[in-house]
């Protein structure tokens, strides 16, 4: 049977987490804006991690970061995001401003001596990204982190290992579906051009980032995409895409690999099904799903079929109760900080630039324009 009983455990413990004890010298954060995204991506999980506290933010009006500092408890209000950044208050700094300010922000957070936890997609296109690494680079003691969230639970874990098992043998064909209903009013950042908006930079960073990460390879080509909605008002920005990659084969076979990446940011309320997300891996022999790979801390499956005899088999990995991926996430930054450590699921700085040349291929696919 299901854990569906559990569901609302889950949910409860998720979002009314219970404070733990703080450590002596916890890693200190502020915050880049007052966006929607913060307290369930950072507050909440910092609640949940000793050794961080959030003790800064900043937005462009000073009233709203007032608000949201009173509102979340967090100590200190800067008049702007350049004098948070640069002040010894904050150690690391949480980007989640529209997409087209990332480049930018993370830039100045790191010649700041700043850590940076910075929103996905990191950066607009694969130049920004191949020059923000190369920043990095000169920062060796700084950790940059594109916040990929969902790789870091337990249960994608888990999948992830599942797919590499010589029981289902090597990987043919993966695919990834992050369908999101209409919820987004035409003014949000993810339909403005200027602030590098578009599906495919939206929900499509995880598609993408997630058939590259199970194939553990980059994309050869982009075979076809297809645009099935556009925003009604920037013929740039796409609402529904599709699109087929190849891969290149597998160690000892010369057959390439492929990829179906599916993501909408308007998917109609007609079809609810497909609004459950999934990542599916198939061998020769098996088909692996990971149902609801976003937020497998509310509820997830994974399913293995055996093709030749219809046989299922299901499992299920919650991790600590009341962690969600953004927990985790938080967990493996702060390891990161603290002692060099990577966890499993980290986006390395090839990846973070192989996400946005894979975003930039389908753009190019598409016929649009990359993002700027
Ligand atoms: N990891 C995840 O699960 C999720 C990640 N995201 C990512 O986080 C980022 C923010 O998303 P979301 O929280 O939905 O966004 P919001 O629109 O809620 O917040 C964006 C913030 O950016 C600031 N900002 C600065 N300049 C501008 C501008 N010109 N126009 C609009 N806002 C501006 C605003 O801060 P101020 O308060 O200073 O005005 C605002 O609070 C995106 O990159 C998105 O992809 C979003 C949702 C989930
Ligand atoms: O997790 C997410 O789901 C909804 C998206 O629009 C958002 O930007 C993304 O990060």
């Amino acid at each position: 049977m299901t854990s569906y009983p559990n569901i609302f455990t889950r949910l409860w413990t998720a979002f009314k987490p219970t404070p733990v004890r703080k450590t002596e010298n916890p890693l200190r954060f502020g915050i880049l804006g007052a966006a929607k995204i913060t307290p369930v991506a950072l507050i909440l999980p910092a609640n949940q991690i000793p050794d961080v506290l959030v003790v800064a933010v900043a937005a462009r009006d000073k009233a709203r970061a007032e608000a949201f500092a009173k509102k979340h408890g967090i100590p200190n209000v800067f008049d702007d995001y350049q004098s948070l950044i640069e002040s010894d208050v904050v150690e690391a700094i949480y980007i989640p401003l529209p997409n087209g300010l990332h480049f930018e922000w993370a830039k100045r957070a790191l010649e700041a001596g700043k850590h940076v936890l910075l929103e996905k997609p990191s950066v607009s296109n694969a130049t920004q990204a191949a020059e923000l690494i190369a920043l990095s680079a000169k920062h060796p003691n700084l950790i940059l982190l594109e916040a990929f969230h969902y790789r870091f639970h337990p249960a994608a874990t888990r999948f992830y290992d599942l797919t590499r098992s010589a029981t289902y043998g090597p990987l043919t064909h993966v695919s990834a579906r992050l369908f999101i209903p209409p919820i987004f009013p035409s003014t949000d950042i993810r339909f403005d051009w200027s602030l590098a908006g578009g599906t495919t930079m939206d929900t499509g960073a995880y598609t993408l980032n997630s058939v590259r990460w199970l194939l553990g390879a980059e994309p050869v080509r982009v075979t076809s995409a297809a645009v099935t909605k556009f925003s009604k008002t920037h013929d740039q920005i796409d609402v529904e895409t599709t699109a087929e990659l190849e891969f290149p084969p597998a160690a000892g076979s010369d057959t390439p690999r492929t990829a179906t990446v599916e993501h909408s940011l308007g998917s109609s309320w007609l079809s609810p099904s497909r609004f459950l997300g999934f990542l599916r891996a198939e061998t020769e022999t098996h088909t692996l799903i990971y149902w609801n790979f976003i937020a497998p801390y509310f509820w997830h499956s994974i399913r293995i079929t055996d093709k030749a005899t219809n046989v299922v088999s299901y499992e299920k990995v919650y991790g600590t109760t009341g962690w969600t991926t953004y927990t985790y996430q938080l967990e493996a930054f702060v390891k990161a900080v603290r002692t060099g450590e990577k966890a499993p699921g980290w986006i390395t700085d090839e990846e973070l630039v192989g996400n946005m040349t894979a975003i930039d291929l389908v753009y190019e696919k598409l016929g649009l324009l990359k993002r700027e």
